[in-house]
């Protein structure tokens, strides 16, 4: 754990001494970190299908079939117009991509449905360690905040 400073007000290296460099786990780093994974998945071949909505001129019993249409585009939208307040939610949308492909498939052969397979292993792989930094960050940050109470 990393030592907080009890002049918590005052200026960096204040008369009060130097304080020393606190190392503090960023809580916002998940959504650079989610901006770069998205990045990856579209360069990959594999997520052609899913970087834009269904077309229903293309699939007429698509909507019939999926409830909650979504694609790489839509999330990588939600993220960039910050309407994510964690990765945890972003995960959740992009497991809807994979959810979907496995319900509308007509079989779990098909070429469209087994590029989800390779493309979900690779996300849930990455996504882990940034749900996981994440979780840690906010539990430290709430701490700090338990800490600057006391000294209130
Ligand atoms: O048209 C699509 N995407 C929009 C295209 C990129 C601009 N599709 C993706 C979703 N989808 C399936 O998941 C699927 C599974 C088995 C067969 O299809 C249907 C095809």
């Amino acid at each position: 754990d990393f030592c907080l400073q009890e002049e918590d007000t005052e200026a960096p290296g204040t008369s009060s001494g130097h304080r020393l460099r606190q190392v503090v786990p960023d809580r916002d780093a998940w959504k650079e970190q989610c901006k770069n994974l998205l990045n990856y998945i579209f360069e990959c071949e594999d997520s052609e299908p899913f970087r834009q909505p269904v077309d229903p001129q293309n699939y007429p019993d698509y909507h019939g079939i999926i409830d909650t249409p979504m694609d790489f585009g839509s999330v990588k939208k939600t993220l960039g117009e910050d309407r994510y307040e964690n990765p945890i939610e972003l995960c959740k949308d992009t497991r809807l991509i994979f959810a979907n492909a496995k319900a509308y498939t007509p079989n779990k052969r098909s070429k469209i449905y087994s590029m989800t397979l390779r493309l979900s292993a690779f996300f849930e792989e990455q996504i882990r360690t940034i749900i996981s930094e994440y979780k840690t960050a906010v539990k430290s940050s709430d701490s700090h905040k338990r800490a600057a109470v006391k000294t209130q």
